[in-house]
This record gives structure tokens, C-alpha cells and sequence, in this order.
């Protein structure tokens, strides 16, 4: 994976009536991940929803090695990843089907075998074929994660991914993005917790 940045000038977002920030500035590069932070409705998934260009700030720009990421959306969701913290699942289906059409939206080519493999790594074994609707919280998040496990994104966005995981599954998520870092990938994320992962720099909105 060649070196990549993530580059934000004089971002500012505005809500409604409301100005959430301005003038921000950040760069994230191959190797590194960032927390963003701040108090409830400060603005953190607003930046998040505009970092993965799913809406537009009021002023700023954001490129993407040389690129603003707004020039060639397509080319830059093939190297993103963007979880939402109210992303959910289809419930009437199942995990194994859930992640089969996350994956064949993001066009992936993945077998079965590794849909599975994804699943086990996230604690659920046994659970694969179980309509969603049986599984619970923390579970349904887990099949969420799995997908990090299937795209080989360079840039993770993740809002709130710590939400709804016990300890065990905290771990493995820990894990997963230090081992994405390590790779020299990339990740912005948000959590009210704090998170121990080498390469990473707070922002605090
Ligand atoms: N489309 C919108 N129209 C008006 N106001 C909005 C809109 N979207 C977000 N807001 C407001 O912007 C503020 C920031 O919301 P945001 O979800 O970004 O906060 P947050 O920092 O992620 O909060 P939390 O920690 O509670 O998840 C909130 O006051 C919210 O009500």
C-alpha cells in the first residue's frame, strides 16, 4: 500500500441555525489514525458524514492524496469505508446474507469461506444463519464490523464503533484497527471512550 493522506483546510460546518465548527484544519496519513472528540452534538459525526463525502461543508476543502475527494467521488469510495454509528442491518435476513449484499454493494468478490471467516472472527460462530433479528445489540454490531474484515479499504471512517461491544469484542475491534495502522492504513474514528492504539492523535472539537 503506497503512502496516502487524508488532507482538511479550513472546514467549516453549519447545522440548521447552528455553526458546529470552523476554519478546521487536520491531515491523516498511512500509518496513523485519528479520535476525534468532543461533547455530545458538538459535531463529531457531522464531520465524519462530510470527511466520508456524504454531505458537503459550507466552506473547505478535503483531498485525498492530491484530489479533492469531491472530484472523483467514485475513486474515493473504493478506498473508504464508512461506518455509521445508526448503520443497521436487514433484519429478516442473516448475517451471512447481510454481509453477502454489503459486500456485493461495495463490489467485493468475496467467497463464502471468507464471509464466514469474517464472522467467526467477530465471535459468531453458530449465529451466521440466524435471522439478525434474533441476534442482540452488541451482536448486530459485530456483523457491522465484519464487514472491515472484507474490504480492503486504505481509509476507515467509523462512527461510535466501540458503541454496544463488551470487553472481549472491544479487544478484537482494538486489534483490528492496529493491525489497519500497522498496514499503513488509515482510520478516523469517534468514541467517548479512550482508546489505546499506537499512531493515533486526538482531535478535540
Ligand atoms: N440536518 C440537520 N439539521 C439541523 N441540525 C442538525 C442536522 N444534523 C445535525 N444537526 C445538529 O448538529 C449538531 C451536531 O450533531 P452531530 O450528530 O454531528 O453531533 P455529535 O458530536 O456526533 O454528537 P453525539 O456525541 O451525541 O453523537 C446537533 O445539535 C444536531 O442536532
Amino acid at each position: 500500500m503506497h503512502s496516502l493522506s487524508l488532507s482538511v483546510r479550513s472546514l467549516t460546518c453549519v447545522r440548521g441555525e447552528r455553526t458546529l465548527f470552523t476554519n478546521l484544519d487536520l491531515q491523516v496519513t498511512s500509518g496513523e489514525w485519528l479520535h476525534i472528540r468532543g461533547e455530545n452534538g458538538i459535531g463529531k459525526t457531522s464531520l465524519l458524514r462530510i470527511l466520508a463525502g456524504l454531505s458537503k461543508p459550507a466552506t473547505g476543502e478535503i483531498l485525498w492524496g492530491n484530489q479533492s475527494i469531491f472530484e472523483d467521488p467514485s475513486q474515493y469510495h473504493r478506498d473508504l469505508l464508512f461506518l455509521g454509528h445508526r448503520d443497521s442491518l436487514k433484519e429478516d435476513l442473516t448475517a451471512f446474507e447481510n454481509l453477502s449484499i454489503a459486500t456485493a454493494l461495495d463490489g467485493v468478490a468475496v467467497s463464502d469461506k471468507e464471509i464466514l471467516q469474517s464472522l467467526h472472527r467477530f465471535g459468531l460462530r453458530g449465529r451466521e444463519e440466524l435471522p439478525v433479528n434474533c441476534l442482540s445489540a452488541g451482536q448486530k454490531r459485530r456483523v457491522l464490523l465484519a464487514r472491515l474484515l472484507l474490504r480492503k479499504a486504505k481509509l476507515w471512517i467509523l462512527d461510535e464503533p466501540f458503541n454496544a461491544l463488551d470487553v472481549n469484542a472491544v479487544e478484537m475491534l482494538s486489534k483490528l484497527i492496529a493491525e489497519h495502522i500497522a498496514n499503513d492504513g488509515i482510520a478516523i474514528l469517534t468514541s467517548h471512550q479512550t482508546i489505546s492504539i499506537a499512531g493515533g492523535r486526538v482531535v478535540q472539537l
